[in-house]
Formats: C-alpha cells, sequence, structure tokens
C-alpha cells in the first residue's frame, strides 16, 4: 500500500500535467489510503515486506522460520511468543491470554495486532515474518484495519494431523497448550478457522503451499526458492 503511496507522490512531483495532477488530487481525497489514520501510522513510512506464516500446531512454522532468518535476514514474529511474552511480562492482561492458550482458543484480535504493530514499529527492518497469524477472520480483518497493510505473500505448511500430534508432545519446552487435551481443542480451530484464511489467500495468488513432511532441512529446500524469488 505504501508503495503505491510513494509511487503517486514521485509521479506528482515530477509531473507538469495540471489535468493529470487534478485527477490524483480527485482520487486521493476520496481514496481510503489517504484518510489521516493511515497517515499517521509510522509503519506506512516503511519498505514493508510482509509474509504470513501459516500451518497447524506442530507444523514446524517456528522452525522454518529460524531459517528464513538466517538465510534471508527476516524479522519473526511469533504470535504466540509475544502472546506467551505478555503473560511472563505480568501484563493486565496475562491471565485471560494464559486461560485462552490453556483452552486452544485465540486471543482477540485487537490484542495480538497491538503487539505485532510494535514489534514492527520497533524494528529496523522491513521484512518481516509474521508466525501463526491470522489464525481466523478476525485476526486477518483486525491486521488489515489496524496495520493498515495486507500481506506480500503467505506461506502455508501443510502437515498430517498425527505428525503434527507427535511433534508437539516431543516439543518438551514446558508449554501449557503442549499437552493431548489442547492439542485435540487447537486441531479443531485450526479447520474450523485458520483454514478459511488460507483459502481466502490462495484465492487472492498470494499462497504458497508447503509439504511440510519430510526432516527439517528438506522442507528448507521447498520453501528456498520461494524466498529466493523476492530479494527485497
Ligand atoms: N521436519 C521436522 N521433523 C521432525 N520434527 C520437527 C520438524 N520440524 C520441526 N520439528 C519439531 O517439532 C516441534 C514443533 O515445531 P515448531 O517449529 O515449534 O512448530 P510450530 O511453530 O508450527 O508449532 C519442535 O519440537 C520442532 O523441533
Ligand atoms: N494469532 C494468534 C496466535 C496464537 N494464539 C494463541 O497462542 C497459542 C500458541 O500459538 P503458537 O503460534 O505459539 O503455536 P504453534 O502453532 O507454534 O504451536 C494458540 O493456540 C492460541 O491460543 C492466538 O490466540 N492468536
Ligand atoms: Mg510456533
Amino acid at each position: 500500500m505504501w508503495r503505491r503511496v510513494a509511487s503517486l507522490s514521485a509521479l506528482i512531483s515530477s509531473t507538469s500535467n495540471r489535468c493529470f495532477l487534478d485527477q490524483v488530487a480527485y482520487r486521493m481525497s476520496t481514496c481510503k489510503l489517504f484518510s489521516s489514520e493511515v497517515k499517521e501510522n509510522p509503519l506506512t513510512l516503511k519498505d514493508l515486506f510482509i509474509t504470513f506464516v501459516l500451518g497447524g500446531p506442530g507444523s514446524g512454522k517456528g522452525t522454518q522460520c529460524a531459517k528464513i532468518v538466517e538465510t534471508f535476514g527476516y524479522v519473526h514474529l511469533s504470535a504466540g511468543e509475544l502472546l506467551r511474552r505478555e503473560i511472563a511480562s505480568n501484563s493486565e492482561y496475562g491471565s485471560m491470554i494464559l486461560n485462552t492458550i490453556k483452552d486452544g482458543k485465540i486471543v482477540p484480535s485487537e490484542m495480538t495486532v497491538r503487539l505485532i504493530q510494535k514489534e514492527m514499529e520497533l524494528s529496523n527492518n522491513h521484512k518481516f515474518l509474521i508466525d501463526g497469524f491470522p489464525r481466523n477472520e478476525e485476526n486477518r480483518i483486525a491486521f488489515e484495519t489496524i496495520i493498515g497493510a495486507d500481506p506480500d505473500i503467505v506461506l502455508f505448511f501443510n502437515c498430517p494431523e498425527e505428525e503434527m500430534v507427535k511433534r508437539v508432545l516431543n516439543r518438551n519446552q514446558g508449554r501449557v497448550d503442549d499437552n493431548i487435551e489442547t492439542i485435540k481443542k487447537r486441531l479443531k480451530v485450526f479447520k474450523a478457522s485458520n483454514l478459511l484464511v488460507v483459502d481466502y489467500y490462495s484465492d487472492k495468488g498470494k499462497l504458497f503451499e508447503i509439504d511440510a513432511t519430510g526432516t527439517e532441512e528438506e522442507i528448507f529446500e521447498r520453501v528456498r526458492p520461494v524466498f529466493a524469488a523476492f530479494q527485497v
């Protein structure tokens, strides 16, 4: 979105065509992109490249993001990790977030988007992997509304359910949601809500579906060409 803003400004300063300028001015005055809400958002000033990283619990999102960071220099923002950090910081929302995570449900979107927004604003980088987000339509719409941007690309790690369960039960990171009861609930939420988001981006032509079976290295060899094609 910002790119369209930037290229329009360049056009305005370089052209001497009054008629064209009038048309641009009219477009700007009627277009939501140029509302004061969006202009005040500091993220619209950055040359953003946003990747959403989707997949069920244990599909290997975090593992592959670490490899993408190492190879392609992205900033990794895990929505789940930001929420766990919020719990650990004794935030007033901590117990609400903890209970939601234990129950395998999705935290209200504004909370998660504000945490992502804060990290994006603090970063000097412009290339972001937003991992585990959006988990549902509410997440997706909240990001569009608050950040004022769409993802450039979306990765979807497709993994069989039994493999995801096996990986989560072996994860061993002391997470409150890595137990069979919560996993069953998370898988239900994933199928009911997250796959709709996957379909949405597939219809938009932004989706890269990755077979998430095999070794970490084999999977990364499927991921690599996607990022090699977007040298930003
Ligand atoms: N290809 C793989 N094969 C086996 N285990 C894996 C693979 N990729 C990741 N893991 C392990 O599975 C667990 C879940 O991976 P993680 O990256 O945390 O997934 P997610 O972020 O999608 O929940 C971790 O313990 C990780 O080390
Ligand atoms: N967008 C998000 C992401 C995570 N979460 C919560 O955080 C939990 C853990 O998310 P995560 O992304 O760290 O989990 P994994 O898929 O990596 O196992 C989810 O099951 C949700 O309860 C959320 O509410 N909204
Ligand atoms: Mg993860």
